[in-house]
């Protein structure tokens, strides 16, 4: 908990409560329907809260947006992001539901009035959003293929309407064909070893109507 205080000092008691929580939250029901692995559960912080929260250093959602996660699996980077901004609206999908009853759970436990969850394939689901997160679902290409048509016209941050992914490693090639993408390094954010190799990719998309 204290790493995520570290980065981000500003947040209410409420916050801290809720992200405090969580802990407990996971650790109980990962133990009823496995949704992080044993190694992960004991860094949840480092490995999956803060991992979450580096899209919010690259950009602050402004109130009353509109976020998908897709493939959301025990909730991330969905459940972080919800927390921090409590005036956007989360969408959580996963295709797997026992991983959403976990994410129902959580939700439930910290009392999270701005996330809805879908058991469903994301190329099913027909809403727009402002951004689209993501973490360790799909090579970029198919991504992009089951998500365009799901972007909102209208535009309201800097940052263009699109994706931000969470990923890591060499990119060059999963991302030649998308000269519009741009990439931020999370060790430029983060000291930890963990986020040697990570990025967050953003990806504009036009809203195709
Ligand atoms: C490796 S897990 C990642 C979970 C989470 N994003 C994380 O980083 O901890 C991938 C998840 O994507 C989900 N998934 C894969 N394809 C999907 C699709 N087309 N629509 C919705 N969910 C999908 C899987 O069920 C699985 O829970």
């Amino acid at each position: 908990m204290e790493l995520v205080l570290k980065y981000f000092p500003n947040l209410t008691k409420d916050q801290i409560d809720k992200f405090e929580t969580l802990e407990s939250l996971y650790q109980d029901w990962n133990l009823k329907i496995n949704v992080v692995s044993r190694k992960d559960i004991d860094e949840l912080y480092l490995r999956h809260v803060l991992h979450s929260l580096g899209i919010a250093k690259v950009i602050s959602f402004k109130d009353g947006s509109r976020i998908l996660d897709v493939g959301t699996g025990g909730g991330f980077p969905g459940i972080p992001l919800a927390i921090l901004f409590p005036e956007c609206n989360f969408h959580l999908v996963d295709s797997i539901a026992k991983k959403l009853k976990v994410v129902d759970e959580v939700v439930e436990g910290l009392g999270l009035t701005n996330v809805k969850t879908t058991h469903s394939r994301v190329e099913d689901i027909n809403e727009t959003y402002d951004f689209i997160v993501s973490r360790a679902v799909a090579a970029m290409p198919t991504f992009v293929h089951w998500v365009k048509g799901k972007i909102a016209k209208q535009q309201n941050h800097d940052f263009k309407n699109g994706i931000l992914y969470l990923k890591g490693g060499d990119l060059t090639e999963e991302l030649k064909d998308y000269k519009t993408t741009k990439v931020y390094n999370l060790n430029d954010y983060f000291s930890e070893d963990f986020y040697e190799t990570k990025k967050v990719v953003h990806l504009p998309l036009k809203f195709k109507g």
